[in-house]
């Protein structure tokens, strides 16, 4: 896989789906279909993604029982995307379980979705990990506990900040994907999001892939935003 610029389609009607990707022709796109999407439009988005010929990462955030997360990844598989994701705070078992849940349900002759495991939440900081979560540890070290567990599960990467990809690729080795959202231009709103970097800085620290949503998606003009920061994240800019 390149090192892609992931659009998250977070959107909420067919029709604005429909009118945001015709701004951008025909290119062939990486896009994350999330829970508000498919909760929306079923496996048909997926399917109809696929068929123009974009790349999905279909963002469900699994987490849940091992036996409940093989069943759902089993069935997930079907749909022949290219990426999908679990959250690492399910444990060892259920991560593991749910690559195996992948495999059983991958069509024979093809390639198994690549499978990633969220460490925490880009949303999240310090204060919020030690005093609402009652984790008690520095952000820093759950992260890369949590990632070493997705790699002792024996899957692929992980979802985090582009803050902690030197570490994590430390911890994990260089090959170790790791995709990024809580990406921002300098100008851009946060939003709810905390651990931010620019598309710039992602690439400098080595991330594998970034995910873009509200800076292209809400955009005048989303096209020129998505060239703009696809350029800076390429190191063109
Ligand atoms: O798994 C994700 O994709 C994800 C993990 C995470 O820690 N933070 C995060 O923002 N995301 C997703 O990445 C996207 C970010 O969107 P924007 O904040 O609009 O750029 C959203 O679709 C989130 O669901």
């Amino acid at each position: 896989m390149q090192r892609p610029l992931m659009i998250a389609l977070d959107i909420d009607s067919k029709e604005k789906r429909r009118q945001l990707l015709a701004e951008f022709d025909d290119e062939r796109l990486f896009l994350k279909v999330g829970m508000e999407l498919f909760y929306r439009e079923g496996r048909a988005v997926v399917e109809e993604l696929k068929q123009a010929g974009h790349q999905i990462f279909l963002d469900l955030k699994l987490h849940d029982i091992p036996n409940t997360v093989s069943r759902a990844m089993r069935s997930l598989a079907e749909l022949d995307v290219d990426v999908v994701n679990v959250h690492a705070a399910g444990g060892k078992k259920m991560m593991t379980a749910a690559r195996e849940g992948l495999e059983q349900g991958t069509p024979a002759g093809k390639q198994r979705p690549l499978l990633i495991a969220v460490t925490q939440l880009t949303s999240t900081n310090a204060e919020m990990l030690a005093k609402e979560l009652l984790i008690g540890e520095p952000l820093q070290d759950v992260v890369r506990a949590y990632a070493k567990s997705a790699a002792e599960s024996g899957i692929e990467g992980v979802v985090c900040s582009a803050q902690e990809v030197p570490l994590i690729h430390e911890a994990c080795g260089p090959d170790f994907y790791t995709v990024c959202p809580g990406i921002r231009r300098q100008e851009d709103a946060a939003g709810d999001q905390i651990r931010i970097v620019t598309p710039g800085e992602a690439y400098r620290l080595g991330s594998s892939a970034i995910v873009v949503g509200r800076s292209i998606t809400t955009a005048e003009r989303p096209y020129e935003v998505y060239q703009e920061m696809k350029n800076e994240w390429e190191g063109k800019a």
